[in-house]
């Protein structure tokens, strides 16, 4: 909307006359008080020099509307055509006005006959002299003439169109500049009010210029604070040091309104000069809802805890037991230690107990402790810094330790963790916080630790591979796994539900198992425990015809692998390894590796294993 504020009758006309299609918005007023009232801000105002400086409290372009020199001239000279003598002209107006009139006349003083004064209201004196003079004013002073002088000798200078025409064209490109300000604006504000961090920036004079809903939410602003200082709101707002400082403060961490939250304020320089500061901040739950979030699609992509205790297939009074006592661990926050023999399902009893407790929502984590070189598990466990080690990424890494904030950390195989990192590992179970390798800050870590062996823990102590502080530090709950041999009543139900796991996998539908198949299960020793049994069933499926599982499939089954599944479970491969007897794979491990004079790459390829198993076993027979 175009405002006209206090112009003459004539103007007024003429103006109306000029926007006279149904394009523009104008309105004519008299009174400051009449825009304020007015239920649209006028986008720009046109006023007489003498009252622009009414609106120097608002944020509103005014376009001055004054005479210019040719209004003078065409003034005299009709004047002069009606037969008026005079031989001087004298102009008052207001300063501004007076002044630019003066300029104008001096540069082009042709046009006007007779000498011409330029005074301002204040300073009219009627001078008696013997040179007749007409005095000249704006119409828009005419009203104010401190000193009138005699009729007949003073008159009033209207605006002329072309006047009129150049101040409306001046206020129409303001208009369509300030319209394209205003949808900046509101982008900008669309744009600010769509982050999820809470803004507000101030400027020089911290006066605030920006403000996005969160912030207003977060601080209990309400109403226009636009323009207001900030310190109408935050009477020792830390703004006003950034304003002083130009330093950037970041991670601050502050109460507002019984709300926890962060803060990063930083100076807004422009040319080396700091022209304002903004600040934004989050609730610290929001960031811990982030990081949650975070995590969680880090579990999506495979690190996810999915067993729940009740998922974990058992009937018999052993399992039953030993999931209760898993469900009433779940519930304190100590370290547990689940023990029992390979295969037996450790890790899914430590997946239920971070389902069952509290930290449910949280990461799960696992690191298998044996099958990471000893500087790879260290740099998993605890991170590193950027430049800590030739290769360290930039920027560094965190740990798991780091990653698991919140969540529950499993740690299998902790017997093969060597000892070095032993010594790291009870620090920080006593101290909850983790330094990165190669760093200095110190991360507090909020983490539940849940280990398992497969090792008779006390007798690697006695053998100088286990420290016996962390053993105690670890052995606060002891969850005892049974073998499967020791659960024999379990088989039937893991073997249906393992079964129509893998009629969906492979796309079979094995209908029926012939029942003298059970006693062949029962009567085996199983010392993979259920994972062998997990192994048998495959093989049992892929054997299987018409839909059917026949008992003397399986007794064959039993019977030609035998001797392979005896050594590679008995052996090591996945049963407890407390034999001191060097076993007949270690054996053929360390004869390998003499051949190949301790090359490990042509070990595994005679050995017919990749290098990470050969490693890994080399780990488990403990092979230097
Ligand atoms: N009660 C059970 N119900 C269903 N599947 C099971 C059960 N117990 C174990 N399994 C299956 O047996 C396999 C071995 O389980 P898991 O890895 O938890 O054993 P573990 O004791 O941690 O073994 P290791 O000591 O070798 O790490 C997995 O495939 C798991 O899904």
């Amino acid at each position: 909307m175009i405002a006209f504020y206090k112009v003459d009758k004539s103007a007024e006309t003429k103006f109306a006359s000029l926007l006279d299609t149904d394009d523009y918005h104008f309105e004519f007023f008299s009174s400051i008080q009449s825009i304020t009232d007015h239920r649209m801000t006028p986008s720009v105002v046109i006023a007489p020099e003498p009252f622009v400086h009414e609106f120097a409290p608002y944020a509103i372009p005014v376009v001055t509307l004054s005479i210019d020199i040719r209004d003078i001239r065409d003034k005299v000279a009709r004047l002069r055509n009606k037969g008026k003598h005079f031989s001087r002209v004298v102009l008052c107006a207001s300063a501004k006005e007076r002044d630019w009139l003066q300029k104008e006349h001096e540069l082009e003083p042709g046009g006007i006959d007779c000498p011409c004064q330029f005074v301002t209201n204040e300073f009219l004196s009627l001078q008696a002299s013997e040179e007749p003079a007409i005095y000249l004013t704006p119409v828009w002073d005419a009203q104010s003439l401190r000193v009138r002088p005699p009729s007949g000798e003073w008159q009033v200078v209207e605006p002329s169109l072309a006047t009129l025409t150049r101040a409306l064209q001046q206020a129409l490109s303001l208009e369509a500049y300030q319209r394209e300000r205003r949808r900046e604006k509101l982008l900008l504000e669309a744009v600010v009010d769509s982050l999820h961090d809470a803004v507000i920036a101030v400027d020089r004079q911290s006066r605030i210029i920006l403000v996005n809903e969160q912030a207003k939410m977060l601080l209990g602003l309400s109403g226009d604070v636009l323009g207001r200082p900030i310190t109408d709101y935050i009477p020792h707002s830390d703004m006003l040091r950034v304003l002083k400082t130009g330093r950037q403060e970041l991670g601050d961490v502050a109460t507002v309104m019984d709300r926890s939250i962060v803060i990063n304020r930083i100076p807004v320089i422009v040319k080396d000069q700091v022209v304002g500061a903004v600040s934004n901040f989050k609730e610290i739950t929001d960031i811990q809802k982030m990081e949650m979030s975070v995590r969680k699609k880090l579990h999506d992509s495979g690190l996810e805890a999915r067993y729940r205790l009740e998922n974990i297939i058992g009937i018999s009074e052993t399992i039953r037991e030993t999931k209760q006592q898993a469900a009433l661990f779940a519930k304190s926050n100590a370290t547990v230690l689940i023990t029992g023999e390979s295969g037996t399902g450790k890790e899914l009893f430590a997946q239920g107990i971070h389902l069952e407790s509290g930290r449910a929502l949280g990461p799960f984590l696992a690191v298998n402790c044996a099958a990471l070189p000893e500087s790879l598990l260290e740099s998993e466990l605890f991170g590193y810094e950027e430049g800590a080690f030739t290769g360290a990424k930039k920027g560094g890494k965190p740990g798991l330790f780091e990653l698991a904030h919140g969540g529950t950390l499993f740690l299998d195989e902790i017997g093969e963790m060597p000892l070095r990192i032993q010594v790291h590992l009870l620090r920080v179970l006593q101290e909850r916080r983790v330094r990165r390798v190669g760093g200095e800050r110190i991360i507090p870590i909020d983490v539940r630790i849940i280990v398992a062996t497969n090792r008779d823990l006390e007798r690697e102590i006695a053998k100088g591979h286990f420290r016996s502080d962390l053993y105690y530090r670890i052995n606060m709950l002891n969850l005892e796994v049974p073998a499967l041999r020791e659960r024999l009543d379990d088989i039937p139900a893991l073997l249906e539900s393992m079964i129509q796991e893998m009629n969906e996998q492979h796309e079979q539908k094995i209908v029926t198992l012939e029942s003298a198949i059970y006693p062949l299960l029962q009567e085996h020793h199983w010392p993979g425990n259920v994972r062998e049994l997990r192994n048998v069933v495959e093989r049992m499926v892929l054997l299987s015809r018409d839909g059917k599982i026949h008992a003397k499939d399986v007794a064959l089954l039993f019977q030609g692998k035998k001797k392979s599944w005896k050594a590679e479970y008995e052996n090591g491969e996945a049963g407890m390894t407390n034999t001191d007897d060097e076993s007949p794979e270690a054996a053929r491990i360390r004869r390998a590796l003499e051949k190949a004079k301790h090359n490990r790459t042509l070990a595994a390829k005679t050995l017919g294993m990749d290098r990470t198993t050969l490693w890994r076993k080399m780990k488990q027979y403990r092979i230097e």
